[in-house]
């Protein structure tokens, strides 16, 4: 799959569907690739043509020196689109993907159309467990928080009934490179953007997870109380709610990107 050079990154991206229909941009999570997005791809890519790429230090992008902050992330994303020459997209992003999409519509509202902010918050604490996180990652390995961060991912229910998906999740966070992993953690970290998500004027959806123990539904509605005229959708999941409730949540992306504002 295709690389795109930017200033100091790889990134490594997929573009899928029909090239006259518009463009939905897709923002990975931390510790995952662009192949969390499979279980909605076949369907987002017949209504939309999907953008979806590895966030540097994940996947088969590279890992510039960290840390990273979220403008370097979001910013990443521009250089991106004006590599393939996009003007202005759609984007869904989840967790930290959601983050970048709040820097976007606030930095760069002239390049996103609607806007997604899936299991995400304007901030993420405490930072200590960040910082916590990034030292054990670059000490033991990724490996080493496998077990206890996939196990927030699911709902322990849907968990234990898809044994085989929890371990492509396991194997997907665990190869994540380290140094990209815990360069990430402190661009998370850092970011703090509660004063600043009531200045985004993209519509938006956010859709929250009613089990989601990093970013609960407080998070969502919060985001929901400061963006005027969001709309907010909960889902039985917990933080990967794209990948616990795929129809609904692909069905709600439809929905959502495909009316006309009135
Ligand atoms: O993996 C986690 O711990 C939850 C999370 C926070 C930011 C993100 O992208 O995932």
């Amino acid at each position: 799959m295709p690389h795109a050079s930017l200033k100091d990154v790889d990134l490594h991206y997929a573009l899928a569907g029909d090239q006259s229909a518009p463009v939905l941009v897709l923002s990975n999570s931390l510790g995952t690739t662009m192949d969390m997005w499979q279980p909605q791809l076949a369907e987002l890519s017949s209504h939309f043509q999907v953008l979806r790429y590895d966030t540097r230090g994940h996947g088969q992008s590279s890992v510039p020196q960290g840390p990273y902050s979220v403008a370097q992330l979001g910013e990443d994303v521009i250089g991106l689109l004006d590599h393939l020459n996009l003007d202005r997209v759609h984007f869904c992003g989840l967790s930290m993907g959601g983050i970048t999409g709040m820097w976007l519509a606030l930095n760069h509202a002239d390049r996103i159309h609607k806007l997604v902010l899936s299991n995400t918050a304007a901030y993420i604490g405490p930072p200590e467990n960040w910082t916590n996180r990034a030292a054990t990652v670059q000490k033991d390995g990724m490996a080493s928080i496998a077990d206890s961060v996939v196990a927030r991912w699911l709902t322990p229910d849907y968990a234990q009934a898809h044994a085989e998906q929890v371990e492509v999740l396991k194997a997907m966070l665990a190869s994540t490179p380290a140094d990209g992993y815990a360069a990430n953690c402190i661009a998370v970290r850092d970011n703090d953007l509660r004063q600043e998500v009531g200045g985004i004027r993209a519509p938006t959806l956010v859709i929250s997870g009613t089990g989601d123990m990093p970013t609960p539904p407080s998070d969502g509605k919060f985001l929901h109380s400061q963006i005027q005229g969001s709309e907010y959708l909960e889902l039985d999941a917990a933080h990967l709610s794209n990948q616990e409730q795929v129809s609904s949540y692909t069905n709600a992306l439809i929905k959502f990107l495909s009316v006309t504002p009135a």
